[in-house]
């Protein structure tokens, strides 16, 4: 295995190498844990697929968790594909250092954002790079990034399972209340792939909060009528209390994590995250809200 099999003696990337374990202690191991002590819980938000609405999701939940008066950060380690600083609405803002580190960017008095977006000269620019340096970034952001105290931080990460998961678990692993949600749409297309995510968050010790189901029908704006856009997988079909339990919630009680809910395809979700503003008036928001409260009790429950 990379890391620790005799060909990587004297390798320089041995400490970053996100394939194995170096024999050598991590200096930044420490400074993460002394940042991530003033944060009380940590959420992993990852997806199987891409496009399933992953960063939809985490930023609407940075943004419910923070209007609730929790004070709450979003990290944003998608590299390649940073999303954050445009669904919280402050694509233009930049970073700054100080004293203390980076400066992560104020939403408002109780949301702030860290991601790569902020220092790409131009919102077209492209993040072409190794999984080494992806890995240096992430580690930076942990512990040169000043998050203050923090109720909730919420990470977006890429989809699949790949470095930037890897250095992420390793990195959290090492302080306490960290656990992940698994964003998903309801075809079995999107399920075969969280099957795979559930494993690897067993493989890396990280608990699963729970299971949203995005994109989860879609309800008429003019009559009202619900209608299945991706239809549900049968896969895991189960006999619920009262009906038939299909999609992610049948995976979820078959896989024995919690469900936290559905969320229906809704223009005003997409308008929102387009335009960085939280849900307002919304078929949605309730399921938003709903999903919310039950991370929120997962989260106690994992203290
Ligand atoms: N429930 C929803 N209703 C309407 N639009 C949605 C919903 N969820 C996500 N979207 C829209 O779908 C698109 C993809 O969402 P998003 O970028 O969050 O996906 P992702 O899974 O993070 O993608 P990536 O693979 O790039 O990380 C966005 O335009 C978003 O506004
Ligand atoms: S559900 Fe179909 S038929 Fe009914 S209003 Fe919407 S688009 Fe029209």
């Amino acid at each position: 295995m990379a890391g620790k099999s005799s060909t990587c003696v004297g390798c320089p990337n041995q400490a970053a190498c996100a394939s194995g374990q170096s024999s050598a202690p991590d200096p930044a191991i420490e400074e993460i844990k002394a940042r991530m002590s003033l944060v009380k819980h940590k959420i992993l938000v990852l997806s199987g697929k891409g496009g399933v609405g992953k960063s939809t999701v985490a930023s609407q939940v940075a943004m419910a968790l923070s209007g609730g008066g929790n004070v709450t950060g979003l990290l944003d380690i998608d590299v390649c594909g940073p999303s954050a600083p445009r669904m919280l609405g402050v694509e233009d803002m930049d970073v700054h250092q100080s004293g203390s580190g980076w400066q992560p960017v104020w939403v408002d008095e109780n949301l702030c954002v860290m991601s790569i977006g902020f220092m790409l000269p131009s919102r077209d620019d492209a993040v072409v790079w190794r999984g080494v340096r992806k890995i240096g970034l992430i580690k930076q952001f942990l512990k040169d990034v000043n998050w203050e105290k923090l109720d909730y931080l919420v990470i977006d990460a890429p989809p699949g399972t790949s470095d930037e998961h890897i250095t992420i678990a390793q990195c959290l692993n090492q302080t306490s209340n960290v656990g992940a949600v698994i964003v998903t749409t309801p075809q079995e297309v999107a399920l075969l792939d969280v099957r795979k995510e559930i494993n690897f968050c067993r493989k890396a010790g990280v608990k699963i909060l729970g299971v949203i189901e995005n994109m989860a029908g879609f309800v008429c704006p003019h009559c009202g009528n619900s209608s299945e856009i991706f239809v549900p997988s049968e896969a895991d079909s189960v006999q619920g209390p009262s009906a038939v339990l299909r999609g992610a919630e049948a995976m979820a009680k078959k896989h024995g994590i919690p469900f936290l809910g559905r969320i229906p395809l809704d223009p005003k979700l997409g308008i929102a995250s387009e335009r960085g503003e939280a849900l307002k008036n919304s078929l949605a928001l309730q399921s938003l809200q709903s999903a919310v409260q039950n991370l929120r009790i997962n989260c106690k429950g994992n203290t």
